[in-house]
């Protein structure tokens, strides 16, 4: 019989349904209270109860779980030289939003050769997260497909929309009801008011379709999520981190009501997407925070064991530790970004005593 249906849909596969992979891979009592600490301390830094930096620093992406906790480890044994300035958050970042087409990360095909093993994915994802939990390490991560969070927000400290989505209703309405503080990027053009109507957006409640903990298709209704606020990124148009930007987004954030509070993103078009110029964009920013500059309320760094990235070919044969996506700054480079960060707070601190 002709039909009308799915004509370009090549196949259905079943997915396990969330509550599932959760009982395989549960949280349990101490990776919660690591989870529900994180998220209060996020949001009481976003709403100026303290006074710390939040930074999210990690790989673009993790395509190799062991390396990712090796660095996961490092960043605990360094954790307590900042944490009186820094609540430090690691970038686990499992779904990558692509400009035209690539790997589009660990959790859609984790064996980096197209298989798209994606129930591979999700385990491997989400037992990462509960690794990393375990050592102390709160997460944050991109969500980029409305339904992941089902398999893995309960291990999520920290979320981001990203500039290619932050104008999606479905990413908003998905933020609405998202446990934990989010992120939202200005768009690729530099347009801040997208991510300022983003916060808007997802603050409020809303009603869209979803799935339900058991994987069923539901009408899912949320209270909305408060615990929204802006990334600078840059865009097209340039680098959005000098103070004249920093004050015209506070201006747009403050005109709609919201929170005047920021997090600025060293990375992607900051640094025009080179590593290199990720220090001293991070010292811009340090120098606005030394200098009273409250409203900066975060700072996110692309970061990995190995500087820069290598290219996605053959999966047997990659540099141990190093992005297959955008370029990041290496460990030892890591560390002396995040003593500077810690030093301009404990400056802001001294100027407000
Ligand atoms: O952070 C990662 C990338 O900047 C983003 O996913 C876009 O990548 P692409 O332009 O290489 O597709
Ligand atoms: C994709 C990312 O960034 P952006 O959305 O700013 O391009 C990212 O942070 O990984």
């Amino acid at each position: 019989m002709p039909t009308t249906n799915d004509t370009r849909v090549v196949s259905y596969s079943p997915l396990i349904a969330p509550e599932d992979l959760l009982a395989e891979l549960p949280m349990g009592p101490e990776r919660t209270a690591l989870v529900e600490e994180a998220r209060t301390e996020v949001k009481r830094v976003l709403d100026a109860d303290d006074d710390r930096l939040v930074v999210i620093v990690g790989p673009c992406s993790v395509h190799d779980p062991v390396s990712a906790l090796d660095y996961a480890r490092r960043l605990k044994a360094y954790m307590p030289a900042v944490d009186d300035a820094l609540c430090v958050v690691m970038r686990v970042y499992f779904e990558k939003p692509r400009t035209t087409l690539g790997w589009k990360g660990l959790i859609n095909d984790p064996g980096l050769n197209d298989s798209f093993d994606v129930h591979r994915g999700l385990r491997t994802a989400r037992k990462l997260l509960l690794d990393i939990g375990s050592l102390g390490v709160p997460c944050g991560t991109e969500f980029l497909d409305p339904i992941t969070p089902q398999y893995i927000a309960d291990a999520v400290s920290w979320g981001a929309i990203g500039a290619r989505t932050t104008e999606s209703q479905v990413h908003r309405q998905l933020s609405s009801g998202l446990s934990m503080p989010v992120g939202f990027k200005n768009g690729t053009d530099g347009d801040v008011q997208v991510a300022v109507d983003a916060c808007s957006a997802a603050g409020a409640s809303h009603t869209f379709f979803g799935v339900d903990p058991n994987g069923y298709g539901a009408v899912v209704n949320t209270s909305g999520n408060p615990d929204c606020h802006v990334i600078l990124r840059g865009g097209r148009s340039g680098p959005n981190f000098d103070v004249d930007s920093v004050n015209t987004a506070l201006e747009v954030i403050g005109n709609a009501g919201l929170p005047r509070r920021l997090m600025i993103d060293a990375s992607h078009a900051n640094s025009g997407k080179d590593h290199r110029r990720q220090p001293g964009v991070a010292e811009t920013i340090g120098a606005q925070i030394a200098a009273g500059q409250n409203d900066i309320v975060g700072v996110m760094l692309e970061s990995f064991l190995v500087e820069g990235n290598q290219k996605l070919a053959d999966p047997t044969d990659l540099t141990y530790g190093q992005s297959i996506t955008d370029k990041c700054m290496s460990w030892e480079v890591t560390e002396s970004v995040l003593a500077d960060l810690a030093e301009s707070v404990r400056t802001r601190r001294k100027l407000a005593d």
